[in-house]
């Protein structure tokens, strides 16, 4: 959006105000928009100045002297206050009805058009990823525990089946909520007995370790934590999503637990979601912490770990709305016992 400061005398020019529609005139304004670094954008309405006389631009020329003595001149004068309140109430109504006149609102270098949202732009595609959020919600929201509990130990047991699984040293997890999610407990237990590395995220302010900003938006992002099972039973529900997190395990000044900081190789990631697909592709709730998490692991070790998706069986969807940022999963288990590969 762009707030113009619309400075022009009508007075002095000769604009073909009869010739050319206000839109045409809105849209050479548009074009002749200058802006450069830290300024105020400002439109220059250029029209050929003709003359000094006001009336002018609006009525047209004076009538010739030799007439102004005669009647004729009355009634032009008449038409011209017409012409001249018609022309005034015109302008003012232009003005009003032109949006790019909205005050207060943010200077960018794009001029906001009304087209409607274009299929594929970010915004469309974070509305159908909203609606498609509530909608798997609304089918998770009356899964019961005990089903919980039975697709968890579906995905557990085809967790075990598989070489990337078996075989990693390290391995990321998630602290699943009370509902809605493939409950975790016995797989995070599953994989410390089996002597495994596991980490678990934290959901951690930008600024604590001067991590940068990816996105906009973004005020926080993810660090994976390692923990044992003594550590597991303290973990209660914290911070605005609720949340079990892990703690960070300090010596002196440096955090001796975290897995980027302390260069720790990851073999397998399973991820949480909102939705999977049978090509592997994953919806989240939105905060974009794990393709944020992935590329940072990647920034640091130039490869990725597996990547495993694991959801209910409700979670599956014919397809996604995705945006390039997306990272594609290798693996997706889900609750009915169902492997989808990349
Ligand atoms: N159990 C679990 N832990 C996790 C995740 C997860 O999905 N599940 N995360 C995965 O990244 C990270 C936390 N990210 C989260 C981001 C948003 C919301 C959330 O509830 N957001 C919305 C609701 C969005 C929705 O409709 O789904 C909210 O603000 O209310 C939860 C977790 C790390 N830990
Ligand atoms: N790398 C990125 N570049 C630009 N924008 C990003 C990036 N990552 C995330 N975003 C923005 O953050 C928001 C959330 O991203 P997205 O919908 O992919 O999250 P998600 O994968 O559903 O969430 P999560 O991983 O936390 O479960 C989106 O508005 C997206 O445009």
């Amino acid at each position: 959006m762009i707030r113009f400061t619309f400075k022009t005398s009508i007075a002095n020019c000769n604009a073909d105000i009869d010739e050319k529609s206000w839109y045409e005139i809105k849209l050479a304004m548009f074009l002749r928009v200058k802006i450069s670094p830290g300024t105020q954008p400002s439109a220059v309405h250029s029209f050929t100045r003709e003359s000094e006389q006001p009336t002018h631009n609006v009525c047209g020329d004076w009538p010739n002297p030799d007439f102004s003595k005669t009647l004729g001149v009355v009634a032009w004068r008449r038409s011209m206050a017409v012409r001249l309140a018609f022309k005034t109430s015109c302008t003012v109504l232009s003005l009003l009805s032109w949006k790019g006149d909205e005050f207060g609102s943010e200077i960018t270098d794009e001029v906001e058009t009304e087209e409607p949202i274009a299929e594929g732009s970010s915004s469309s595609i974070s509305n159908s990823c909203t609606t498609l959020r509530k909608t798997v919600q609304a089918r998770l929201s009356p899964v019961t525990q005990k089903e919980l509990n039975l697709q968890s130990t579906k995905v557990l047991a085809a967790l075990g089946q598989l070489p990337q699984y078996t075989n990693a040293n390290s391995v990321a997890l998630y602290m699943s909520m009370d509902s809605c999610e493939v409950k975790t407990d016995l797989l995070i237990r599953d994989a410390l007995q089996r002597g495994k590395k596991v980490y678990l995220p934290r959901i951690t302010e930008l600024a604590r370790f001067d991590d940068f900003k990816r996105h906009a938006n973004q005020k926080s992002c993810l660090h994976f934590l390692q923990v044992h099972s003594a550590d597991l039973d303290k973990m209660v529900p914290r911070g605005k999503y609720q949340l079990r997190e892990p703690d960070f395990h300090v010596s002196g000044d440096v955090v001796t637990n975290d897995l980027l900081l302390s260069g720790t190789k990851l073999d397998l990631m399973i991820l949480p979601g909102v939705a999977f697909t049978s090509s592997c592709d994953r919806l989240g709730h939105g905060a974009g912490f794990y393709d944020d998490f992935i590329k940072r692991y990647v920034e640091k070790h130039s490869n990725k770990p597996y990547l495993l998706g694991i959801g209910l069986k409700e979670q599956l969807e014919p397809s996604l709305p995705l945006e390039s940022h997306d990272e594609k999963l290798d693996c997706v288990i889900l609750g009915n016992g169902q492997i989808f590969h990349k």
